[in-house]
Order: C-alpha cells, then structure tokens, then sequence
C-alpha cells in the first residue's frame, strides 16, 4: 500500500492555517499535528518538519524566516528535509522561490510541482495579478502604463488580532488604509503582473467578515493603439478557460464584497462605458479562499503529486 504523505501545518490554530487543515480533511494526506502547548517551542516544530513531506508555514513573517531556517537546518544536518510551501509575505519576491500562482502562464503548475519552496501568493495580489499579467503578456496593456489598484477586504485579512477588535469592540463600516502607499503588496504586485511601473495601490477594510474586491481603472484612451474592453474581455477569457478555479463573468451594474466568502472560486470582470476606453477590471473572491486557503491546497495538490480533482469549495 502506498504510504499517504505527510503535512506539518506550522501555525495551525491560525486564521489561514485553520482553513487549510479544514481542506486538508479531504485530501489524502496524514496531517501531523504537535500539542497546541508546545506550538511555539522550536524542538517541537523541528521533530515535526523533519517526520513530514511537507511544511505549510501559516505564520507571521519574521516566524516564517525562522522556520525556513529550521528547515536549512534538517538538511544540512543530514536529514530529509520536507518540501515548503509558505503563506507569509517574507518570500514572495525571493529569486529561489517558486511563486504559487498556477494560473500565472501554462508552465507555473510545472514549476510548482517539482519545487521545493513555494511562496502562497497574498490575498490582494492574487485579483490584481490575476487580471493584469494576462493583458501584460498578450501585449495589450504596456508594462508601463500607469496602473491604480483599489481593493477592500474583509476584517478577516487582518488575522486574529484584528479579527477579535472588530467582533469584541466592532469596528468602523470602511477604512482606507495603507496611505502612506508603500503597502506589503506592491512589490509582489509589480513583480508577478511584470509592470515595470510601480502601481498605486489603495486597500481598504469593510467590517464584514470575509470577502475581496480588487478593482483597476484603465483609461484605455490613452493607449496609442485602439484597444477596446472586448480586446481585454477575450484575452482573459482566453487565458482562464481551462481554469476550474477562476472564471471570466459578465459585466454588472453594482458587486457585493462578500458574495464569493466560502468559497475557493475567484471571478474576474471587465466593466466598461458605452464607447469601451474607461475600463474597470475587477477580481471578486474570498481573502481566505482563493486568496489563502485556497490557493494552499491547489499548491499542496500540486507540491505532493495529488490529483488536481480536488473538491472546490
Ligand atoms: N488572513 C488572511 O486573509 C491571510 C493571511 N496570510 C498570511 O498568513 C500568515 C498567517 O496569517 P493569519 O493566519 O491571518 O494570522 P493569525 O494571527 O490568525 O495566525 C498566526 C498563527 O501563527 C502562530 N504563531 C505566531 N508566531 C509563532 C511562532 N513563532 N511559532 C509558531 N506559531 C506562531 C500564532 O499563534 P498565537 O496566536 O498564539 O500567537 C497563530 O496561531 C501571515 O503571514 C499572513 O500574512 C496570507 C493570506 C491571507
Ligand atoms: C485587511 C488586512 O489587514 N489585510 C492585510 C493583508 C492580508 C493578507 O492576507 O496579506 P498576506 O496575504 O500578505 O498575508 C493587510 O493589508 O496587511
């Protein structure tokens, strides 16, 4: 009998890391866990590193750079070291990473699979490179062009910390934040859509939940070439049709934040005026679906050879 393989979620009782040991229940996989009194003891989460296949780091950045190292640590002592796949911001842009967005070109799900350390991408780079990459690489929006991105989140995206002051103390309806613009994100943003440009990026917090929209104005009259919201809609179209996981919509009047919370699913939009230049594109899913949870278990799958038909939530 083929023996299942093993997973070490490090940060398990966290946000992202409870979603993931949820999915995982239906996966075949053994989940290794430590006792919750000694989550933090570094002996502990080495034996567990070291008796896995894989190490699912759910955990704040500086953490995950330590785990890395303990990681390094296994191998260089002899052991067997478990492949990584990391849902902090701390690797994202690192060169020896594999970024574990599989629906970023047709050879990503490859990369991904025969790699050893994965970066799970952020939940508002995962709407914004979703729309963006594809119209960069066709070559129908320059890598230039100046870009605006503007995305509210659910309370959810903030961890535990912030999970607990909106559901204790509530919290206000909107707030924009992260107007210093220099937010964690741009650079993972400009690096995987291949702007050369760096993007504004505007994010904000609504109290609910769970839920995410990424929107991107485009003022496609200021192209030299005619491009037209169609243009746009097609290559998209074109790019996911494959995808069981995001999906190209039809335009709406109005979008609810929330509508996709709980699910894995990502839907992408092209919205446009009458004569088709002033283009918004938008990206709706859940910040702890396909902006987390979700896109671990697609990398897992991948990382530890499982078949692809896993169950979509
Ligand atoms: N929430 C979201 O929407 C998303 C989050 N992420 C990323 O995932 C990571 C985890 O975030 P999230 O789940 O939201 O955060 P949480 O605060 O909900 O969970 C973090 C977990 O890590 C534990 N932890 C902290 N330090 C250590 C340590 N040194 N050793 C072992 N465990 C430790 C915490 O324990 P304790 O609470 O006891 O301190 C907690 O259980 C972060 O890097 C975040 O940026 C990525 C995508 C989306
Ligand atoms: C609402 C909120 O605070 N969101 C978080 C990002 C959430 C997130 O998931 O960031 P990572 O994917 O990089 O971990 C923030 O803006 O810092």
């Amino acid at each position: 009998m083929i023996q299942e393989p093993t997973v070490f979620i490090d940060g398990e009782a966290g946000t992202t890391g409870l979603g993931i040991r949820e999915r995982l229940l239906s996966l075949p996989v053994r989940i290794h866990s430590i006792d919750p009194a000694r989550r933090k003891d570094p002996e502990a989460r080495m034996e567990a590193m070291a008796a896995s296949d894989l190490v699912v780091l759910c955990l704040p950045d500086d953490a995950s750079r330590e785990a890395v190292g303990m990681v390094g640590h296994i191998a260089t002592s002899g052991g067997r070291a478990p492949k990584i796949l990391d849902a902090s911001t701390a690797f994202r842009t690192a060169p020896d990473w594999v970024y574990g967005f599989p629906e970023l070109s047709s050879d990503q799900p490859e990369l991904i699979r025969n790699a050893s350390r994965v970066s799970n991408p952020g939940c508002y780079p995962t709407g914004a490179i979703a729309l963006l990459r594809p119209l960069i690489d066709a070559g129908v929006l320059p890598a230039d062009f100046p870009i605006s991105i503007n995305a509210v989140s659910g309370y959810t995206g903030g961890g535990r910390n912030m999970i607990e002051a909106q559901e204790r103390n509530g919290g206000p309806p909107f707030l924009l934040y992260g107007l210093g613009l220099g937010h964690k994100h741009i650079p993972e943003i400009t690096e995987h859509t291949r702007l050369t440009r760096q993007p504004i990026f505007v994010p904000s917090v609504g109290h609910f939940p769970r839920g995410m929209i990424v929107s991107v104005p485009l003022h496609l009259d200021r192209l030299n070439r005619k491009v037209h919201a169609a243009e746009l809609r097609q290559v998209l179209e074109e790019h996911y049709v494959t995808s069981g996981f995001v999906s190209v919509c039809k335009a709406e009047q109005t979008l609810t934040a929330d509508a996709l919370a709980g699910s894995d699913r990502m839907e992408l939009r092209v919205h446009s005026d009458a004569d088709q230049r002033h283009v918004v594109l938008t990206a709706r899913l859940d910040n702890l679906g396909k902006g987390a949870s979700g896109a671990a278990i697609q990398n897992i799958a991948l990382m530890l050879g499982i078949s692809p038909e896993v169950s979509i939530l």
